[in-house]
């Protein structure tokens, strides 16, 4: 039986959203995702987004497969194209601009903002070694500008979870980065168990930086906001830049916090509705 879906992207990486209200359990299979996901025999997208029923008390939960079928703990542009596809979905029912997300990083805040834009509480970033996972440091440091060696190359690299791993990388030039080439030894590499996503980062001045990332389960995207989100954290760790700023990636831009407030990370940044169909 053929099942609704609705397109969504947030700065180009693009996610196919499916109401999944009535049951925990995901409508399609991880290998139904796969296929879904390709771009010249599917529909095309990053991944697929399930809006299920809340758990624990929250408003809803999000699921997503990632376009080669394994599931991520979280996904920021996701759960931006999730809250505007939830107001869609209650329609003239709805009572709430901010709703309490069950996700897999725990519980997640996206609030819709006056302009259009969807303010999302990220919650606290996570920096042990063992939360990453990564093997690169032993459990009670940091790994903040520590080498790695991938593809005959040292690499200076600084960890964060946002609930799933990201590797970032500083570099003087990010337009000069082959991802192409070296994004899947990152993401492959035997020091992340759980495998990684990889930000390459220019500095532009303290409160604007440049970002290319090849991503876990995706390769090359046009953006990645949990990535923003610790590239920003992984910036203010090196002294490279202020807790506030303008991530520019590929498909456009987001704006970032850590705050010193409460600790946690706020993500702002626009979600847009491409087409419905049935598939
Ligand atoms: N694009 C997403 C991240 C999606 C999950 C990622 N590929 C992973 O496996 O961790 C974002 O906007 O955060």
């Amino acid at each position: 039986m053929a099942i609704e879906f609705t397109k969504y992207h947030g700065l180009g990486n693009d996610f196919i959203l499916i109401d999944n209200r009535s049951s925990l359990t995901p409508v399609l299979t991880p290998e139904k995702a796969v296929q879904w996901c390709d771009r010249h025999f599917g529909i095309g997208a990053d991944g697929v987004i399930f809006a299920l029923p809340g758990q624990n008390g929250t408003d809803y939960t999000m699921r997503i497969f990632n376009s080669d079928g394994s599931e991520p703990e979280m996904c920021g542009n996701g759960i931006r194209c999730l809250a505007v596809f939830l107001t869609e979905l209650e329609g003239i029912a709805r009572t709430k601009d901010k709703y309490s997300i069950h996700t897999l990083a725990g519980v997640i805040v996206p609030q819709l903002t006056d302009d259009g834009q969807v303010k999302v509480d990220m919650g606290e970033p996570r920096l042990l070694p063992g939360e990453i996972p990564t093997s690169l440091a032993s459990s009670q440091f940091q790994v903040i500008n520590h080498p790695l060696e991938v593809a005959g190359k040292i690499w200076d690299v600084t960890c964060v979870s946002m609930g799933n791993p990201h590797c970032i990388i500083f570099v003087e030039d990010v337009a000069a980065i082959n991802l192409e080439s070296i994004g899947s030894q990152f993401e492959n590499h035997p020091v992340f168990p759980k495998k990684t996503n990889t930000e390459f980062i220019e500095v532009v001045n303290r409160n604007y930086l440049k970002m290319r990332v090849w991503e876990r389960g995706a390769g090359i995207t046009l953006a990645c906001g949990t990535g923003a989100c610790a590239s920003l954290v992984a910036g203010v760790l090196n002294d490279l830049c202020d807790r506030h700023a303008i991530i520019e990636l590929p498909g456009g831009s987001l704006e970032i916090e850590w705050s010193e407030v409460d600790n946690r990370i706020y993500m702002t940044g626009p979600a847009e509705r491409v087409f419905t169909g049935k598939y």
